[in-house]
C-alpha cells in the first residue's frame, strides 16, 4: 500500500528528514509556534488539518504535525507517521479540569485514557486500557518538575462530542457520556479532552511510543463548587515540556 517513495495519502509527506520523533497538538494554528521552539524550524507540508513543520532537537529532526481534532482524525495521522518510520509521538493539546485539584494554567500529563470514544474501539475492545508509553510518561513527568510546572500526572478522559461535555442539558436522559462523568471525577480522572485514548490505542497496536502533556483550559467542577477558577489559553507550559521531553528522549535513545 505504501513505500518510501510515496507521499502519505493524508499526512502528504515522506520523511526527508529521517525523523523517529514528532509533537502532535489538535490545532494547526499552534504548529508554527511549538516549531519555532526547535532549531531551524521549516515549513513541510499542509494537508486538511495535518500542518507540518521540521527542526532538530540536539540535531535530531523532529516534525510537528497538527491531527485536528477527535480520534478519526488522530488516529490516521498516527498511522501514516508510522508509515514514514516515526516511532515516538507526544500529544500536547487543551482540556478541562474534572478534578478539584486541577485548574485553568496547570498541566497534565495523562498516563491513561477512559476510551469513552468511538475511534480506539476500531482498534482493540474496550477492556484493552489506553496507556501512555512509560519512557515518554517518564520524561513529560521529569520535564515538568524540572521546569517548574504545576502538573497532574493521571487518567484523563477522552470523548466524541464536545457540546457532550458543555451542553449536557441537551443530551437524551440517560446519556451515556454524561451519566458516568461523576463516577469517572470520584475515580479521581483529572480531566477531559478528545484524542489520547486514539493516539496510546493506535501507538500501542503499532509499536510506537506515545505520551500526552495537556494545558488546562478552565475547571467547570470547581466553578459548579463554587471554587475560584482561571482561564489558561496559554500553552507554553505545554510547549516547553514536550520539546525537553523529546530532549530527553533523544539523549536516552543515544545511550541505547
Ligand atoms: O487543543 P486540542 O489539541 O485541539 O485538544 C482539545 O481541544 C479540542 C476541543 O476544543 C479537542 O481537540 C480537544 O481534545
Ligand atoms: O473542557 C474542555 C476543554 C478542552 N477540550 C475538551 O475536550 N474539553
Amino acid at each position: 500500500m505504501y513505500n518510501e517513495h510515496q507521499k502519505p495519502y493524508h499526512i502528504g509527506f515522506i520523511n526527508e528528514a529521517g525523523a523517529r520523533y514528532a509533537i502532535l497538538p489538535g490545532d494547526p494554528g499552534r504548529v508554527e509556534k511549538i516549531a519555532a521552539h526547535l532549531a531551524n524550524p521549516r515549513f513541510v507540508a499542509q494537508n486538511r488539518e495535518y500542518t507540518t513543520w521540521v527542526g532538530e532537537i540536539e540535531g535530531e529532526p523532529v516534525y510537528v504535525m497538527s491531527t485536528g481534532m477527535g480520534g478519526p482524525s488522530a488516529a490516521i495521522g498516527i498511522e501514516e507517521l508510522h508509515q514514514i518510520g516515526v516511532d515516538t509521538v507526544i500529544r500536547i493539546g487543551t482540556c478541562g479540569g474534572m478534578a478539584l485539584p486541577v485548574k485553568g494554567g496547570d498541566l497534565v500529563v495523562a498516563t491513561g485514557a477512559i476510551r469513552m470514544e468511538g475511534t480506539s474501539k476500531e482498534y482493540v475492545p474496550v477492556e484493552f486500557p489506553a496507556i501512555a508509553h512509560l519512557d515518554v510518561t517518564n520524561a513529560l513527568v521529569n520535564s515538568a518538575k524540572e521546569l517548574g510546572h504545576t502538573y497532574h500526572a493521571g487518567v484523563v478522559q477522552c470523548k466524541d462530542s464536545f457540546y457532550g461535555q458543555h451542553s449536557p442539558e441537551r443530551m437524551p436522559a440517560g446519556y451515556e457520556l454524561m451519566s458516568k462523568w461523576d463516577a469517572w471525577i470520584k475515580a479521581g480522572c483529572l480531566a477531559s479532552e478528545m484524542e489520547s485514548a486514539a493516539v496510546f490505542i493506535v501507538s500501542q497496536i503499532l509499536g510506537m511510543r506515545a505520551g500526552c502533556v495537556l494545558n488546562v483550559l478552565w475547571n467547570q467542577e470547581r466553578r459548579k463548587q463554587g471554587l475560584s477558577d482561571s482561564e489558561s489559553q496559554d500553552m507554553t507550559a505545554a510547549i516547553d515540556v514536550s520539546v525537553e521531553a523529546i530532549r530527553k528522549l533523544i539523549l536516552a535513545d543515544r545511550e541505547k
